[in-house]
């Protein structure tokens, strides 16, 4: 039995796309209508052919839908769903795939007055963007993190529990203040963390540019990867989850101080105690089978 029939998907781009091309792959039956605010994107998106049809407005993208789900970066979620509001159906579920939560129930509560909303985040992504970039089986094995308010109906929030494992995905449901909490080291900080390092490289770079192009072929180049990731989504993100990151952050710093002060004071024992309890970490997440190389990590099996 398909969770839904007629799923609308506002904002095509790698997230949008990837989940439009894993409802064709899975549930092949299942009308697909797309609409995204950018016109060089719907009609980039057209010859893609991931969706039965791509409205040009959001009010008439969501007319006859049983589920919406908002793939638009997480600053742009209230707006979006104000645009649609007068026209959804009462029935309908709303959803998103959004990378932090309690900002998103919030905007999308306020817009969406009375209606059933079930925030979701799938923890599955690359540093691309855009309708060309999206695939099919991004969501294979991975998690899907759906945070219900208290009053969501148990059933919405089942239907959506299936359709994300139609997709591939496992899933958990959280708390969002929790969710928020747990991606703010796990996924935001990281790449708060790459940004920096590109970007005082970069600044170095004006002196010794020959040198950051030509070594950059380790560590640091796995850094760029996650600093080429799109700059409008992480800074929502990033405003968005301001409260958690800041508290991730300061810890980190604690902990960046103390290495700092290991390093200048000759600690030698505290170094290589660090770098042993991490490198023990790395290595259960292999045996437990997460991580075999850099683009499956996060991979549940
Ligand atoms: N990129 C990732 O790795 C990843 C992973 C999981 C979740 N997410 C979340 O998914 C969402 C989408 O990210 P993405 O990577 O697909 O970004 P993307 O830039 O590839 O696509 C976003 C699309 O939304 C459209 N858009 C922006 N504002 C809009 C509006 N008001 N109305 C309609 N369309 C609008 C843009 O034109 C763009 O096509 C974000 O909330 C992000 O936090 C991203
Ligand atoms: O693999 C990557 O490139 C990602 O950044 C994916 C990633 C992550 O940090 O794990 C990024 C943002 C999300 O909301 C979920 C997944």
């Amino acid at each position: 039995m398909l969770p839904f029939a007629r799923i609308t998907i506002i904002g095509l781009g790698l997230i949008g796309s990837s989940v439009a091309r894993a409802i064709k792959a899975n549930m092949p039956t299942v009308r697909v209508t797309g609409y995204d605010s950018d016109t060089g994107v719907r009609e980039r998106a057209r010859p893609l052919g991931f969706c039965d049809d791509i409205a040009g407005h959001a009010g008439t993208a969501v007319i006859d839908a049983d589920l919406v789900l908002l793939a638009v970066p997480v600053g742009a979620m209230g707006a979006v769903a104000a645009e649609f509001a007068a026209d959804l159906p009462a029935d309908a579920v709303v959803s998103d795939v959004g990378s932090c939560k309690q900002s998103v129930l919030s905007a999308l509560s306020a817009a969406l007055p009375g209606a059933v909303i079930i925030p979701a985040h799938p923890v599955a992504g690359t540093e691309k963007s855009g309708p060309e970039a999206g695939f099919a089986t991004l969501f294979q094995g991975r998690w899907c993190i759906l945070t219900p308010p208290a009053d969501a109906p148990s059933a919405a929030t089942e239907k959506l529990r299936i359709f994300w494992q139609r997709l591939g995905a496992d899933v958990e449901i959280m708390d969002a203040r929790h969710h928020d909490m747990v991606l703010a080291i796990t996924s935001h900080l990281p790449h708060l963390i790459a940004y920096t390092i590109v970007g005082t490289a970069d600044d170095l770079g004006e002196v010794t540019q020959s040198e950051v192009i030509k070594y950059s072929a380790g560590g640091f180049r796995d850094f760029t990867r996650i600093a080429a990731s799109d700059p409008v989504m992480w800074r929502d993100v990033f405003l968005s989850n301001k409260e958690a990151v800041l508290e991730m952050l300061q810890r980190f710093s604690e902990d960046l101080t103390a290495l700092q002060r290991a390093i200048r004071y000759d600690k030698g024992e505290d170094l290589e105690a660090l770098f042993t309890r991490t490198r023990d970490i790395r290595r259960s997440i292999v045996e437990q089978g997460q991580d075999d190389d850099a683009p499956d990590f996060g991979r549940k099996h």
